[in-house]
């Protein structure tokens, strides 16, 4: 036998029915197209089953009376997923499904709306909103950023979407300011997929107790002192630890600062107890969204 025809070694298996290839050498439409629909029968089998296990779940009490919406349970699914994700399906897509999924999930155990300020521009929060809580979740307007964090505090709406803050100085306050933390805190950071270097198009506020995901940031309030300018905020964040990924200050209505620092910060962290700020708000942690590509 030559070297040729010698047989092959095993091609080494794969780890899950899942990552075999999924592109078998079809001649023709109509066996490929029995072949989606054998796929598509399977995916439901499996998406009815989940959806089953989520009724049981809100049904049987499980979850012992804690908060429908997980929002670091979500990000931890999405990441073990995009970690095992190969061949043609891309990431963007994979992201969708899910959120779609786990949007029916949470409609499945009980009323979930969410509030967002009235806007209009490409990246609004209804825009987010959409992408996150999926096409079917009702979104509620409110004609402020405060009036719906007012929605999330008295229970109305689950979670509001708010922009990113900016430095930019304007007569009212901007929602950070006057956000009534630790009752209200921000969850997420949206968009989960994005490029690594990206800010945050806008913030998922709600009324949840932090739940690490391995991989964090926090958003911190600093009210700072008269010798405390922006460079001086972030010499003095870097220097405890906390080197912040960005730093904003605003003077009006009062000096307020917001920083966004790397890793899950807990009340209790011997870090913030060094840093000389008159206060110092947590104001949510959140998981660090995932690269794009
Ligand atoms: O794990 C839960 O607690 C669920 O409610 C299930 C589920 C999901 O669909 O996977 C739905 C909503 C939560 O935010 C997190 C996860």
């Amino acid at each position: 036998m030559s070297d040729q025809n010698a047989p092959l070694p095993a091609e080494p298996k794969p780890a899950t029915p899942a990552m075999a290839s999924t592109a078998p050498p079809f001649r023709d439409l109509a066996a490929v197209r029995a072949e989606i629909d054998r796929i598509d029968d399977a995916l439901h089998d499996l998406l009815m089953q989940r959806a089953d296990l989520v009724a049981h779940m809100a049904a049987s009490r499980l979850k012992n009376g804690a908060p429908t919406f997980r929002p670091g349970r979500e990000a931890l699914i999405l990441r073990r997923l995009l970690q095992r994700n190969r061949g043609a399906l891309a990431r963007p897509a994979l992201v969708r499904f899910w959120r779609e999924m786990i949007a029916a999930s949470l409609a499945q155990q009980g009323n979930f709306t969410v509030a967002i300020p009235a806007e209009t521009g490409e990246d609004s929060c209804a825009r987010l909103a959409r992408a996150h809580f999926g096409v079917l979740t009702p979104l509620k307007l409110h004609s402020t950023p405060f009036r719906a964090l007012a929605a999330v505090a008295g229970g109305e709406s689950a979670v509001a979407i708010l922009p990113p803050p900016e430095d930019a100085e304007r007569p009212d306050p901007a929602w950070w300011m006057q956000m009534e933390a630790p009752r209200l805190r921000v969850v997420a950071a949206l968009p989960f997929l994005a490029a690594p270097d990206a800010s945050p198009q806008g913030y998922a506020i709600a009324t949840l107790a932090p739940e690490p995901t391995g991989r964090d940031r926090s958003l911190i309030r600093i009210e700072p002192g008269a010798d405390h300018s922006r460079p001086r905020i972030a010499a003095l964040l870097t220097a405890a630890g906390l080197p912040p990924r960005w730093l904003i200050r605003r003077e009006s209505p009062l000096p307020m600062a917001l920083a966004e620092v790397p890793g899950f910060l807990a009340e209790d962290d011997s870090r913030l107890a060094a840093l000389p700020f008159p206060r110092l708000t947590i104001l949510g942690t959140y998981a660090e969204p995932e690269p794009e590509a």
